[in-house]
């Protein structure tokens, strides 16, 4: 994998802009029309255009269900169609969409030697060579970074300082794919890639899992009996959070963006009072001296990547595939058991589960003349199961989870990453 060098100027890696969302816009429109004549579930044709297509059906209800809602803007029919490919209400998707300021306390910035990409950094969409361009959110030196390593070895890495940034870059053609994580063995689902996954219009092509094996780091110099502070990401500091009291440190906990930046920050400030939890790179990249290693509270310390791109991939059965699909339904959770059992019935295993508030209704009125009124709180529900789209039995019980649901969308159907355990250094 290359990084972008230090020293790269932004300006050389956005190069001017080509068209192309509007392409994509017009294969996007067709592959609807044609979905029409595609009878789901007698089997997903090998094309990317049936794919797409089979897609696009899963997705029409939702389609439906939000021509009514209450955008008051005018979007024309294909903007509608196209948005309806990828199971999102309207074209305002496509916007760049404000972000949530995040509330927890955050250092500064120190000049960083390679900067992430900001949103303001996104506007035009490059022409560039060969190289698969793969955007993670961090700073050199992060997990997510290796994570890009590890599912693309000779892409060019781009660091963007946020997820919703990572996904915008993919989506106005500066990266080619995003890779960013879901879910780590510890500290369970990164509930905001979950949320973003639905907000935009990606498909997952991939997943990739990543030994996460974390140090603590310091100035050179410094002792653990100095320390006052230790700053991280948030994952990371909730995956060593009893060896850090283990360690019988003295010390707050402060949660920055990520572990690299962690690293940088206190290299940049000269802190000497201040360790970060980052990787053994970071401790390179950086100067700083590992006072520690591996004080993840479990040896066997994971987390999933996914890898996302503008299109899917053609599902396939030669190999073991996973797909990951969202669902709603106007009933709330009283569905759930049907779902399930679409899947049961089957044979097909599910490996995870997840549930996020429902944005769009968060809660549902019940009313009862007698005792008064229920709130129910609405989800979404994410579920990845071990099937391709391209087997018939899959196909089969998306119908049916289709017949019991609202929403449905399918975020992916990809190989599942089958690479032998591979532990941490050291474990
Ligand atoms: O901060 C980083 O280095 C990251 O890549 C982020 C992240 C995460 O979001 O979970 C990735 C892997 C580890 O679980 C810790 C942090």
């Amino acid at each position: 994998m290359q990084a972008v060098s230090p020293t790269q100027n932004l300006s050389s890696i956005i190069r001017p802009s080509k068209p192309r969302l509007n392409q994509m816009t017009r294969f996007a429109v067709r592959c609807v029309y044609r979905s029409d004549s595609v009878q789901f579930p007698n089997g997903v044709g090998s094309s990317r255009a049936d794919w797409q297509s089979s897609c696009a059906i899963l997705s029409s209800k939702v389609f439906s269900q939000d021509q009514g809602s209450g955008d008051k803007s005018t979007p024309s029919a294909s903007d509608h169609l196209a948005a309806a490919v990828n199971g999102h209400k309207t074209s305002i998707d496509l916007n760049l969409v404000p972000i949530e300021k995040n509330n927890k306390p955050q250092p500064p910035s120190p000049a960083p030697p390679q900067k992430p990409l900001t949103i303001t950094d996104l506007s035009p969409a490059p022409m560039h060579g060969s190289q698969l361009r793969v955007a993670y959110q961090g700073v050199p030196g992060a997990y997510s970074e290796a994570a890009a390593g590890k599912a693309y070895p000779n892409c060019e890495a781009i660091p963007c300082d946020q997820f919703e940034v990572a996904f915008q870059a993919v989506e106005l053609w500066i990266a080619d794919r995003a890779v960013l994580p879901v879910e780590n063995s510890l500290g369970g689902s990164i509930h905001r890639n979950y949320d973003l996954l639905l907000r935009h219009r990606l498909h997952i092509v991939g997943e990739v899992q990543l030994p996460v094996h974390h140090c603590l780091l310091a100035l050179p110099g410094v002792r653990k009996e100095y320390l006052t502070r230790v700053i991280s990401h948030p994952q990371a500091l909730s995956q060593c959070e009893h060896t850090l009291t283990k360690l019988g440190l003295n010390v707050t906990r402060e949660a920055v963006d990520d572990t690299a930046g962690a690293a940088e920050y206190i290299s940049s400030n000269n802190l000497r009072d201040t360790a970060a939890i980052a990787s053994a790179r970071a401790a390179d990249l950086y100067g700083l001296q590992v006072l520690a290693d591996g004080i993840q509270d479990d040896s066997s310390n994971v987390t999933r990547f996914v890898m996302l791109a503008r299109e899917p991939i053609i599902p396939r059965t030669d190999r073991p595939f996973k797909t990951s699909i969202v669902f709603a339904h106007d009933k709330g959770t009283s569905v759930l058991f049907k779902v399930l059992s679409a899947f049961a019935f089957r044979n097909i295993s599910l490996t995870k589960i997840e549930s996020r508030p429902h944005r769009n209704r968060p809660i549902r009125l019940v009313d009862d003349a007698n005792v008064g009124t229920a709130k129910h709180f609405e989800y979404m529900f994410y579920v990845d199961f071990e099937a391709s789209m391209a087997e018939v039995r899959a196909q089969n019980a998306l119908a049916e989870v289709q017949e019991f649901t609202s929403f449905l969308r399918v975020l992916g159907s990809y190989p599942m990453d089958m690479t032998p355990w591979c532990p941490s250094r050291e474990d």
